[in-house]
Parts: structure tokens; sequence; C-alpha cells
């Protein structure tokens, strides 16, 4: 027989995949992790009420959020949406040299009774701090396991190695390092950069050894089409989805992208006919 925790990561996982075991997860950690001049496009934003409520109305299959946010607007994300909620975090006003080190904000027991589905955490592969990032990450995942909840890693190299070696922290040959530490330290879901083409991508997808990689979104796309052309891409090279905040939040209607991103994500469309179809276009 099973035990009962696997059966309960499982379960929890599917209050964010779909059947197709893919998602469209809606990142709202920004006005921490950037500051809140990422809202001024569209100041009304800035209330995560609004936004999630606009959100998960027009379909997302989860939110991510960190603790404080829970508190306040947690109970916007309706049972048709899985919470995950991020333990770690830094701000952009720190020091530089501080820059590539994530904080722990909270406990796996917090985000528990927040009623969070997925608990997440970021490392930054190839920081100065990384030993401080894998062991928040190990203690988060080995207590989250123990009782039956899913861990998602962000997993996201950066540092002044990568630069000098590889020239950007983009580069496929590091991207999939990354998340091959991501699966090998124990994740259930990967967040991770484009590598800038399917090839690239499905190397990656490959690297994670079977562990479902989503996109990280990445700066607002002013045309709409060049970021369904990217979360297509990312599909047909196996990957599982995208979590995306500001090509969703920094959109004064952002209901026409996620239907455009669901068409794309879930049934398989064509990004231009999504766009379209969507009045995007
Ligand atoms: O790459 P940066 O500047 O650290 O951005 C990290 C941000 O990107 C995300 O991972 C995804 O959001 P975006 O889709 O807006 O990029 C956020 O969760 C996080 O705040």
């Amino acid at each position: 027989m099973e035990p009962y925790q696997s059966i309960g990561i499982r379960r929890r996982l599917r209050r964010f995949f779909r059947r197709d075991g893919r998602a469209l997860i809606f990142a709202m950690d920004h006005g921490f992790e950037h500051g809140p001049t990422d809202f001024e496009p569209v100041w009304e934003h800035v209330n995560p009420r609004v936004i999630i409520r606009k959100v998960v109305r027009a379909g997302v299959d989860g939110v991510m959020m960190l603790p404080g946010i829970a508190r306040i607007a947690g109970d916007a994300v309706k049972p048709t949406a899985g919470l995950m909620i991020k333990l770690t975090s830094k701000t952009n006003l720190r020091p530089k040299e501080e820059q590539l080190l994530q904080s722990q904000l909270a406990l796996v027991e917090d985000a528990i009774k927040l009623g969070a589905d997925a608990i997440a955490a970021t490392v930054y592969w190839g920081s100065p701090q990384e030993d401080v990032m894998m062991r928040q990450f190990a203690e988060i995942a080995s207590y989250a396991h123990d009782l039956g909840f899913p861990v998602v890693q962000f997993a996201y190299p950066r540092g002044p190695y990568i630069n000098e070696k590889y020239g950007k922290k983009e580069d496929y040959r590091v991207v999939m390092y990354g998340a091959r530490a991501a699966a090998e330290s124990g994740a259930d879901m990967i967040k991770t950069y484009w590598t800038g083409s399917k090839e690239t991508f499905a190397k990656v997808v490959d690297a994670a050894a079977g562990v479902p990689v989503l996109l990280s979104g990445g700066a607002k796309a002013e045309n709409p089409l060049d970021f369904l052309k990217v979360v297509w891409e990312v599909i047909e090279a196996g990957g599982a989805g995208a979590v995306v905040g500001r090509n969703i939040f920094q959109r004064k209607n952002p209901e026409p992208m996620i239907r455009a991103l669901i068409r794309v994500i879930h049934r398989n469309e064509d990004p231009e006919e999504a766009a379209k179809a969507e009045g995007l276009l």
C-alpha cells in the first residue's frame, strides 16, 4: 500500500495540473520581489484581491503568492485553482551583493495554515549563497513531503561564475543544470527560464528527468503574440506550462491573454490563432 504522504502529494499536484499534465499559474510575488513599481502600468492591480479575482475568473489553474498576500487575498483563490505559497524571497532594495540570496519568510506550517496546496522556494543555483538556499529548500521539502505537500522549486541559476563561464544565465547548459539540480534535490515541480529555442528547452525538460518543468514568464512582451509563441515552444518542447506574472497583470485587460494562454497550453492551439480568437491581434 502507498504511504499517505505520496497520495497527498499526488492529489495536491492535481489541483494545478489538468488531465493533460499542464498548468497555467499566475505569479503574484512582485510587490515584494521587485517592488510595487511593477504594478504601475495598471495601478489597480496593486490590490491583490482585484487582480486575483480577475485571473481566477478567467481560468488560471493556480496562483502563487507569498504568505502575507495569502493572508490578505488568499480567499480570492476559489477552489477551481490551486494555491501555491512561496516561502522565500528578497527585496530589490538589498545591497547588490546580497541580491543573490533568497531568505525564508515563513514556515511550512504557516503555508499549510493559510490553505496552501503546494509550497514553493527559490534556489539561485550558482550564487555565492547557493549553500544557504539549498539547505532552506532541503528543510522545506523534507517537512512538506512528510506532511503530504508537493514542493515547487524556482530553479534560477544566477551568479558571477555563470556569467564568466557561460555569458548569461539563460544559456541552456546553465538552465538545464539548474533544472537537474532541482529534480535531484526533490522538487515536484520546477519553474525556470526560457532558453531561447524549443530544441534547447527540450533538453531542460529531459534533464529534469520527469519532474514537470514550467516556464518563468519574464518581463512583459509588448506584442502578446511574442509571448504566446514562447509558451507554445515550451509546450512543444515537452514543458508543463508556465508561471506568469507581468505578462498578465501589466495588461489593462488580462483576461484575453489568460484565455489565449489556456488555448496554447491546454488545447495545443497555434499561438497566432489563439491570439486572434481572443482579440489580441
Ligand atoms: O527574474 P527576477 O527579476 O528575479 O524576477 C522574478 C519574478 O519572476 C517570477 O518568477 C515570474 O513572474 P514574471 O512572469 O513576471 O517574470 C516572479 O515570481 C518573480 O517575482
